[in-house]
């Protein structure tokens, strides 16, 4: 326990304060706790004399009373401030680690992105997150509160009357012995639950966002086993976890039932045996019900308790994945020639490039082509570095792109993508992303270049039109149109575009064409080309196939030589339907 809040403390980071004060609130609340016992044995000891033929002392009554007028504006006052701490220390806690982990989110390989994990970190900034932003504190506040009180009873109690104390200790033993069996089941049960509740999480995105293929394939069926899996296996846990869980607590809850019955019956006996008064065995046999009160409740929470233990764990795993930057500086270039030098690659242990050379100098385009698998994309992002080659070098104006933060390179680079991912929000802000601080008429002026001027302002409310998320309420050249405003609004001096493969109408095709043409002006330009008109007319072209340049040089150099270009041009040629001259 003390190391869960040793942990939750480290976790807490600049809420540390707030926790701090949460825990000592909380304490001086459980003080002000025990008070009506002390009310409750001065009305007693009160009662008591009445029966042995004295009076009933007025000042007990009014001394109880008193007692219980302190414990309860104590009690309100320290509950208070102890639950305004909490709340804000648990939340604003929580809201710090979501940032925290978006942050870190941008600075670790794609590759981590690949294997599944989206459930994972959805999970982790959701339920994760949820269940130490609503429980952490407070349970941890019972836990430790429950029994640093049966402790300061106990303690009393062996002054009072001995025998009794060691009774209430050894029974506080037994529960201690029954808790560590509650934490070590939870250790044990407590990740499987959170596995399943990611894997409940990435079938359920995957499920919703693969709803138009199963839709169109009629798959209704096929698709929906893999959340029927995580929904059973999210069930079993769950279930598992709880029903060791109750009757753990079970056994916990009769330690004390059995030491309270232990109680009624010693203390009876020691009085038989003359050892205490009558008065002390009555007091001993009223407070035997509530001593036990806060540590029982401690019970029940253990499982709670538990599972912010894993759910520590798992936001451990989450911020500890390796970022790629960790000793990258911020780099002022001078000149953008890009060069690659004897550049091999794998994902995992699948070879994608092998020895990939190329220098492509400031303002020039190299167009990169190649058969679908050939590891052009690969390339391209291994030079914006979305992950680190495994040999060779690339470097950016001069310097390795290990050598920079992933901010400093990238802001030297403006990327379209062929899927494009719009945000759900405005289209105003989805342009602005290229540059946050860009003016409405710096945005304006982007998406003119971009050829969506018109079409945006053709929308009922213009600029501040919503998109659905992913841009879903938007043609294909739409948000390709958008996705290049973006970039032109960024203004940075290397482009990488992933030419669209999509085949689009004439209309869509000629302002596609002239807002690359905007975009491209005076940059460094490295273009996955599927475009006959793009490929002729760029400075170098890498042919690239089964992971190596197989080619190298301008259109008409290339054209001259048998080989993957000349098939791929043939192969345009029959798709587009006219020829080169
Ligand atoms: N994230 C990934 N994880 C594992 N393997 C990948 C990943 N991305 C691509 N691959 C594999 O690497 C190889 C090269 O893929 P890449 O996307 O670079 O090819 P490409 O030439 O761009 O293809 P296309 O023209 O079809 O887009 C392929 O065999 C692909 O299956």
């Amino acid at each position: 326990m003390i190391q869960l809040m040793k942990r939750l403390l480290e976790f807490s980071g600049k809420q540390r304060k707030n926790l701090i004060a949460s825990f000592v609130f909380n304490l001086l609340d459980s003080v002000f706790e025990m008070m009506p016992i002390m009310a409750i044995l001065t009305v007693l000891s009160g009662l008591l004399s009445v029966a042995e033929g004295g009076v009933m002392p007025v000042s007990a009554i009014w001394v109880s009373l008193a007692i219980m007028v302190v414990s309860i504006a104590g009690r309100i006052f320290f509950n208070n401030l102890s639950c305004i701490r909490r709340t804000l220390g648990s939340f604003s806690m929580c809201s710090e680690k979501r940032l925290e982990i978006g942050e870190h989110m941008k600075h670790v390989p794609m590759g981590y992105f690949n294997e599944n994990r989206l459930g994972e970190i959805v999970a982790a900034v959701t339920t994760t997150l949820g269940d130490i932003e609503s429980n952490a504190v407070m349970v941890l506040e019972k836990v430790a509160g429950g029994f640093i009180h049966a402790l300061v009873i106990g303690v009393w109690l062996l002054f009072y009357e001995w025998h009794i104390g060691l009774l209430m200790f050894a029974g506080l033993a037994v529960s201690m012995l029954v808790y560590g069996g509650i934490q070590k089941a939870g250790k044990r049960l407590s990740p499987r639950r959170q596995a399943a509740q990611a894997n409940l999480v990435t079938g359920f995105l995957e499920y919703i966002q693969g709803m138009g293929v199963v839709k169109a394939f009629g798959l209704g069926e096929m698709s929906g086993k893999a959340v029927n899996q995580a929904i059973g296996e999210s069930a079993d846990a769950n279930i598992i976890l709880e029903s060791v869980f109750s009757s753990l607590t079970g056994v916990y809850q009769t330690i004390f039932k059995l030491a309270k019955s232990a109680i009624l019956v010693v203390a009876p006996y020691l009085l038989l045996g003359g050892e205490i008064t009558p008065v002390k065995c009555l007091l001993l046999l009223v407070s035997s019900f509530m001593i036990y009160s806060s540590v029982e409740l401690v019970g029940s929470m253990a499982s709670v308790a538990r599972v912010i233990d894993a759910s520590l764990d798992r936001m451990e795993a989450v911020m500890d994945t390796p970022v790629l930057d960790e000793h990258g500086g911020d780099i002022p270039l001078d000149h953008y020639d890009i060069e690659l030098a004897h550049v091999s690659f794998a994902y995992g242990q699948e070879n994608v490039l092998q020895d990939v050379s190329a220098i492509i100098p400031e303002k020039t385009t190299c167009a990169i082509v190649g058969p679908s698998g050939s590891g052009k994309t690969t390339l391209v992002s291994l030079i914006a570095r979305f992950w680190d080659v495994q040999e060779g070098k690339i470097c950016v104006g001069g310097h390795d792109v290990k050598d920079f933060t992933c901010d400093s390179l990238l802001k030297n680079f403006s990327i379209v993508f062929q899927n494009v991912y719009l945000f759900e929000d405005t289209i105003e802000n989805n342009i602005k992303f290229g540059r946050p601080d860009a003016t409405r008429e710096d945005v304006i002026e982007a998406a003119k270049k971009a050829c969506c001027h018109e079409f945006i302002s053709a929308l009922p409310e213009g600029y501040h039109t919503l998109v659905g998320e992913g841009g879903a309420s938007l043609s294909g050249g739409e948000r390709q149109r958008i996705s290049i405003a973006r970039a032109i609004l960024k203004d940075a001096p290397i482009i990488i575009l992933d030419e669209a493969t999509a085949s689009v109408d004439p209309e869509n095709e000629r302002e596609l064409q002239a807002a690359i043409a905007e975009l491209t002006k005076d940059k460094t330009i490295i273009m996955i080309a599927h475009r006959l008109s793009t490929v002729r007319n760029a400075d170098q072209i890498l042919v690239i196939d089964g992971g190596t340049v197989a080619q190298r040089g301008t259109h008409k150099e290339l054209l001259q030589q048998e080989g993957t270009y000349k098939k791929f041009i043939q192969i345009r040629e029959q798709a587009e339907g006219w020829r080169i001259q």
